[in-house]
């Protein structure tokens, strides 16, 4: 499918604008199917997102292939222990050409403090993981949290701004009343995007594409609906349709 890729010099298209704003998670078991799809979607602007998964397989060894192709990535380990651990870690990580890393905000203010700090130095985007969009409200007062979810993700992300972070993870159901504490130029990312019809999976609070990007969300992280497909790429173009 060749639509929608914009001419080069050419100003770019609203169709082009909305596909930068979507990050392609690559769940997948094997670094060739990670390089596999990788090549499919090369040229359309989105970005990649490399998780826990691919990480344990291959490391960082992706990224700088991935780069040269022509990709933003969000390496999302979602990094959560002691402040000192994090930062080493985090230092590691910027040093990568990764463009944006995350933590969870659980992890407390010295800890994101510290990571937004060096984030600040190496010019990289740190983000804080606020609740798992594969988290309810029962699952949440499962792990001792009393709140209402949208009440934790605003509590969480205004603690991530205050430390200094650059935006948080959350889910676009959220979005427009952290728009409305946190402001315009805080990045809210949002995973648990699935298409109208299309399966949930694991994912609790979900949204489509379209409404997501009418809420107001930086970036819409899509996974399963694009790797699953028999042609990434199309699946991709289709999002938005
Ligand atoms: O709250 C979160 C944080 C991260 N994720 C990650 O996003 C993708 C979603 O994949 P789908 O296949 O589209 O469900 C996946 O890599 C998660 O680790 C999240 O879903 N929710």
């Amino acid at each position: 499918m060749q639509r929608d890729q914009g001419v080069p010099g050419s100003q770019s298209s609203p169709a082009d604008e909305k596909i930068a704003r979507v990050m392609a998670a690559l769940d997948v078991d094997s670094a060739d199917k990670a390089a596999e799809i990788a090549k499919q979607l090369a040229g359309t602007g989105c970005w990649l997102k490399i998780g826990l998964e691919l990480y344990a397989l291959s490391g960082l060894s992706l990224v700088q292939k991935f780069k040269e192709m022509g990709f933003s990535i969000f390496l999302d380990l979602k990094l959560h222990d002691i402040p000192n651990t994090v930062a080493r870690t985090m230092q590691v990580l910027v040093d990568s050409a990764v463009d944006m890393i995350n933590v969870h905000c659980a992890g407390g203010y010295e800890m994101m403090a510290r990571a937004a700090e060096i984030g600040r130095k190496s010019g990289k985007k740190i983000i804080g993981v606020t609740v798992l969009t594969s988290m309810g409200q029962e699952e949440l007062s499962g792990v001792g949290v009393n709140r209402m979810v949208e009440d934790q993700v605003i509590n969480l992300a205004l603690l991530a701004q205050k430390a200094g972070l650059d935006g948080v993870v959350a889910s676009a159901r959220e979005v427009v009343s952290l728009r409305r504490e946190c402001g315009a130029d805080f990045l809210l990312v949002t995973p648990g995007i699935r298409p109208a019809g299309s399966e949930q999976n694991d994912q609790v609070r979900v949204l489509t594409p379209k409404e997501a990007l009418e809420n107001g969300s930086s970036y819409l992280v899509v996974g399963r609906p694009i790797t699953a497909a028999v042609n990434p790429r199309e699946a991709l173009f289709k999002l938005f349709d």
